[in-house]
């Protein structure tokens, strides 16, 4: 089956539960702010989407040694240009804090079920190729048997290392805003795509994240949110998917 993306770790559709309220403190962080990057398809840059102590926390569990990828297709893991994954324990309060404010953010957009949150380490030559969240077939929940797909994305950019060059995430089918000066929003930047025209490529600038709609409204995988996570050519990124089911049934 295709899936577009996945973690080889679990089986595509793994979901954990949210917790209620464990009283980690974190949960009161609301510091991040909201930026339209574009209205169709919904693009939405979140400066401070985590807090420092959670970009700390997230980063400290990659010193522990996993050694599971992000897939795309074969030939990246085989070429080893596939960024690696550490599973996080869903039931961390941490874990709980992430979910709960992106279900937050949600609103009533999204159901209250996540698939299974991993943290991706990108070294140098790192990248993620050119794919949909958004799976080209439905997902199944492999308790449930309910199938999913991936209308909403987050990819939040736990940590980036100071010397960090390359690695945006680059929309070659989203245009820059126009009539701004890009100079003056430093989370991003225009890169011209494969036949010219200019895409719009996302800074990891740390704990920022950006959020998009990779479903129209009738059902349909968005074609125009294809992206890609640009190799990374200096430094270190450490990301993180935030994927909530939207139920087809
Ligand atoms: O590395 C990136 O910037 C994007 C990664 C990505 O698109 C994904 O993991 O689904
Ligand atoms: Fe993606």
């Amino acid at each position: 089956k295709n899936y577009g993306i996945y973690s080889e770790l679990f089986p595509a559709g793994a979901s954990t539960e949210v917790a209620t309220t464990a009283d980690t403190g974190c949960d009161e962080y609301h510091g991040y702010q909201i930026e339209f990057l574009s209205s169709d398809p919904l693009m939405i840059r979140i400066p401070n989407f985590i807090s420092p102590a959670e970009s700390a926390f997230f980063t400290g569990i990659l010193a522990q040694n996993f050694t599971y990828r992000l897939y795309v297709n074969e030939e990246d893991v085989k070429n080893e240009i596939a960024p690696r994954l550490a599973v996080l324990d869903q039931h961390d309060p941490y874990v709980t804090c992430i979910l709960n404010r992106a279900q937050h953010f949600l609103g009533s957009m999204a159901s209250p079920d996540f698939e299974l949150l991993s943290v991706a380490r990108y070294g140098v030559s790192h990248q993620v190729s050119l794919h949909t969240d958004a799976s080209p077939e439905p997902l199944e929940d492999p308790k449930t048997k309910r199938q999913f797909n991936r209308r909403t994305s987050f990819f939040v950019y736990v940590h980036s290392s100071d010397d960090l060059e390359g690695g945006e995430t680059y929309f070659p089918q989203i245009p820059p805003p126009s009539n701004v000066d890009l100079s003056t929003h430093p989370g991003i930047v225009a890169v011209n795509n494969a036949s010219g025209q200019p895409g719009l490529a996302v800074k990891p600038v740390s704990r920022s994240a950006v959020f998009w709609l990779g479903m129209k409204p009738d059902g349909t995988v968005d074609r125009s949110t294809i992206h890609k996570g640009l190799p990374v050519t200096k430094g270190e990124k450490i990301g993180m998917n935030i994927w909530a089911k939207h139920y087809l049934d």
